[in-house]
């Protein structure tokens, strides 16, 4: 644990595991609610100096930060990918996306502006600021253990405030990495720190201390929604990034090998397990033969292996309940009448990409989020109906749509009830554009200057003359 400057440990420790070869590759400190609270300590008393700098202050420290995990992206790619499962150049790939929220956070923490407001009364003069909220917690999982934490920590550090981080416990060493390069940065004591361990007791201690102004979590929406009541008690603010079930459209105007690519890209980045990967596939009945044979042609090109090995594409999920899960789908699916074309064999923690087809609504990768490598395929008949069928969900976080008919894209797309729209693109994530979900998909937005609103509080100053 990385708390207040100082490389901390703990009585106990905590395994963690490489998923593809299921084997033990390093503990660490399993820390509970005395470290959790040493942690707010740190990150309280680090907030007076740490806000008062200039923004252009932070923001060389930021970039120092940067530079180091540039530097350092190959070391931090293979910690990744040892115990994350993602291929290695998928690993590089998050930490230069990890890196891109640093940089774009540097800089637009030096564009917090305020306002004047014109007075009703002449004898006063109306300012409105916008200050950091103070003490942040964030609470991150494990499928991208280094950009869901610079998500978070880049805009709350840029804007002034300070942060006690618990990354997910499958996932550690990517951050603990994180906080190495920080200290070696010179990011001042106290402004990051990280703790491992028990999430209930790190989490549940912050939760409970109203020294923490802001709660920003990214995981499951079961989660999110036990931390959005604990917030309540001490009126955190509260950014809430949760599961989702995305719906892929490919209309009977769509550009069939884009979309095919674009599914490739969506469905099986990380293994399936990303918050925004495509779980159902709506393909118009016109198209349907051409595109299934498109796609599973694609699909084969797809290497299945240790990420480590070059050339592999996809990697093991990250254990055997992930597997189960995806086993368990697959089984309902064929129950109730799916064509399994290919795909969907399992060894250890490994998937292969499977794909369904003759899928219907009621089956269970229609409705439960998959975190994994399999892509149900399903016919539809009008706009009308597939918009209906792709909002038929409590989620709201992406969906995709691939047309190249301008007028039914842009009306599929202002149809779905989604925080993001894959239009013709199966990858919209970015640092620069804000990232979230409607519905029981999240609260709040990450990335984009919507992303550094979520860490700062609105004072109106009312100056009487
Ligand atoms: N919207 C988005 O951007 C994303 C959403 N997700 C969603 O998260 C799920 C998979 O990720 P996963 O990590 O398993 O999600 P979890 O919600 O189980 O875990 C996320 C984080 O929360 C911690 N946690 C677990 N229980 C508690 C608790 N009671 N109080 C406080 N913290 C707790 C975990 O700690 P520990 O590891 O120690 O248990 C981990 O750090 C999927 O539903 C996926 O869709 C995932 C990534 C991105
Ligand atoms: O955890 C996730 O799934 C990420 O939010 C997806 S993305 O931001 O890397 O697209």
């Amino acid at each position: 644990m990385y708390i207040n400057g100082q490389w901390l440990t703990a009585d106990e420790q905590i395994e963690v595991v490489n998923p593809a070869v299921n084997e033990v590759i390093a503990t660490v400190p399993k820390g509970g609610a005395g470290e959790a609270s040493k942690a707010v300590d740190a990150a309280y008393e680090a907030f007076t100096s740490w806000s008062k700098k200039t923004a252009g202050e932070r923001a060389e420290l930021l970039m120092a930060w940067y530079r180091l995990i540039d530097e350092n992206k190959e070391e931090i790619g293979r910690i990744m990918t040892e115990e994350q499962g993602k291929p290695l150049q998928e690993a590089i790939g998050e930490v230069t996306y990890a890196n891109s929220f640093i940089s774009w956070y540097a800089e637009e923490g030096k564009r917090i502006y305020g306002e004047t407001i014109p007075a009703s009364d002449p004898k006063k003069r109306l300012f409105v600021s916008r200050q950091p909220v103070g003490v942040v917690a964030a609470i991150t999982p494990w499928n991208f253990p280094a950009a869901m934490i610079t998500r978070k920590v880049a805009p709350a550090l840029a804007s002034g405030c300070t942060a006690v981080v618990k990354p997910a416990s499958a996932t550690p060493l990517t951050a603990l990495k994180l906080a190495e390069l920080a200290h070696e940065a010179g990011i001042p004591n106290g402004v990051l720190n990280v703790v491992t361990g028990d999430s209930k007791s790190v989490a549940g201690a912050w939760m409970e201390d109203s020294r923490v102004r802001k709660v920003t979590f990214t995981g499951s929406t079961e989660i999110g929604k036990v931390l959005m009541k604990q917030a309540a008690d001490t009126m955190k603010k509260v950014s809430l990034e949760l599961g989702g079930h995305a719906p892929f459209i490919v209309t009977a105007h769509a550009d069939i090998e884009k979309a095919a690519k674009g599914l490739i890209g969506s469905k099986f980045r990380n293994a399936g397990q990303t918050c925004v990967c495509a779980n159902r596939v709506y393909v118009h009945e016109s198209i349907e033969k051409e595109f299934i044979e498109a796609f599973k042609a694609e699909v084969k090109t797809l290497k299945v292996g240790n990420g480590m090995e070059s050339g592999v594409n996809i990697g093991p999920l990250i254990d055997k309940d992930a597997v189960e899960k995806v086993q368990s789908q697959l089984e309902d699916a064929k129950s109730k009448g799916a064509v399994v074309e290919m795909g969907g064999e399992t060894k250890g923690n490994y998937v292969t990409p499977a794909v369904l087809t003759n899928v219907t609504d009621e089956m269970d990768c229609m409705v439960d989020e998959t975190f994994g490598p399999l892509a149900p395929i399903t016919v539809y008949r009008t706009t009308e109906e597939v918009i209906k069928r792709a909002n038929n969900t409590p989620f709201g976080l992406a969906a995709y749509v691939f047309s190249e008919h301008l007028s039914e894209a842009i009306e599929i797309s202002e149809g779905l009830e989604y925080g993001i729209v894959g239009l013709n693109d199966g990858l919209p994530s970015v640092a620069q554009a804000p990232f979230g979900g409607f519905k029981e998909s999240g609260l709040g937005r990450e990335g984009g200057h919507h992303g550094m609103d979520e860490f700062l509080e609105v004072k109106y100053i009312s100056l009487g003359l």
